[in-house]
């Protein structure tokens, strides 16, 4: 498995597929350049005029619903609308599930448009799955991976979604499959937008990766080894955040191999 993981890994820098974001202020740049970083091509776009046009050239589509309004929201549609019609692999990020109603009546619109992957933390993934009637505090998790498995088995039941829980362990949640992914580090709760992060590498890897699961396996995998090599060397979130990028770009074969840890 770790072998095949590498191998989707290399996939993505030889291939750079274009990756269309539809993304949060707060993330825009950052995850622009983690996708550089990964050998991936991004373009950010919302105007409603090209969002159609965008999802036919590109290789996969990521939505984020971090800073929703009004104008934004009728891009999302549009793009989740054409990638379904279009038999584009596409990704939801569900920032916030379960904090508002608008948040929550939004979702469940773009979720009728069947996202090939769901990436959220176990709070947003069991408000997504409707399962708990508590708040969420807002866009950080207050609740464990493992609390959220049948939250994420129901929307793959219901969506036909691969469902990726993050956290200390981030579980993957597929067809008769669940996987179970125990690199990263602690410090990555205190960058803002790194879940966004996972969310649009991710994005890149079903672009060229037929097999979701493990496509979603290697796109967690590259970034929790990078953030955990990068933790050991710095003094705080400030500069995992930037040596991230040169970590995500210069990873080795061997230091992927040494550091891997997975149940599948
Ligand atoms: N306590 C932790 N230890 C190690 N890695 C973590 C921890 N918490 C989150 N991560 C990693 O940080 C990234 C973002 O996850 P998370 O914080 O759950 O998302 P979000 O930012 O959307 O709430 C994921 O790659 C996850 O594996
Ligand atoms: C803080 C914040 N507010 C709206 S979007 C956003 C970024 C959330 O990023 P992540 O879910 O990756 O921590
Ligand atoms: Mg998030």
């Amino acid at each position: 498995m770790e072998q095949l993981l590498w191998k989707h890994i290399q996939n993505v820098r030889t291939k750079s597929p274009l990756v269309h974001n539809i993304t949060n202020y707060v993330v825009m740049n950052n995850t622009a350049n983690a996708l550089l970083a990964i050998g991936a091509s991004p373009i950010m776009a919302h105007a409603h005029q090209e969002v159609e046009e965008m999802v036919n050239i590109c290789q996969a589509l990521v939505i984020n619903i971090g800073t929703l309004d009004e104008y934004w929201t009728v891009s999302m549609i549009q793009a989740a609308k054409a990638a379904n019609r279009l038999n584009k692999p596409w990704i939801l990020d569900p920032v916030g599930a379960g904090a508002t109603s608008y948040r929550d009546t939004t979702l469940e619109y773009l979720l009728s448009f069947r996202p090939t992957v769901i990436r959220g933390n176990a709070s947003e993934i069991l408000a997504l799955a409707k399962l708990n009637q508590e708040k969420t505090k807002g866009v950080d998790s207050t609740a464990q991976s493992n609390d959220a498995v049948q939250a994420a088995q129901y929307l793959h039941k219901q969506f036909g979604s691969t469902v990726c829980i993050s956290g200390e362990t981030d579980i993957i949640v597929a067809e008769g499959k669940e996987m179970r992914l125990f690199n990263g580090n602690a410090l990555m709760t205190k960058v803002t937008g790194l879940g966004c992060t996972a969310t649009a590498i991710i994005g890149a890897f079903i672009a060229v990766t037929e097999n979701v699961a493990e496509a979603a396996a290697a796109a967690i995998s590259l970034l929790n080894i990078a953030c955990e090599l990068v933790a050991k060397n710095v003094e705080g979130p400030g500069s995992l955040q930037m040596h991230l990028l040169d970590k995500l770009y210069n990873l080795t074969q061997t230091e992927f191999d040494q550091h891997i840890k997975l149940s599948a």
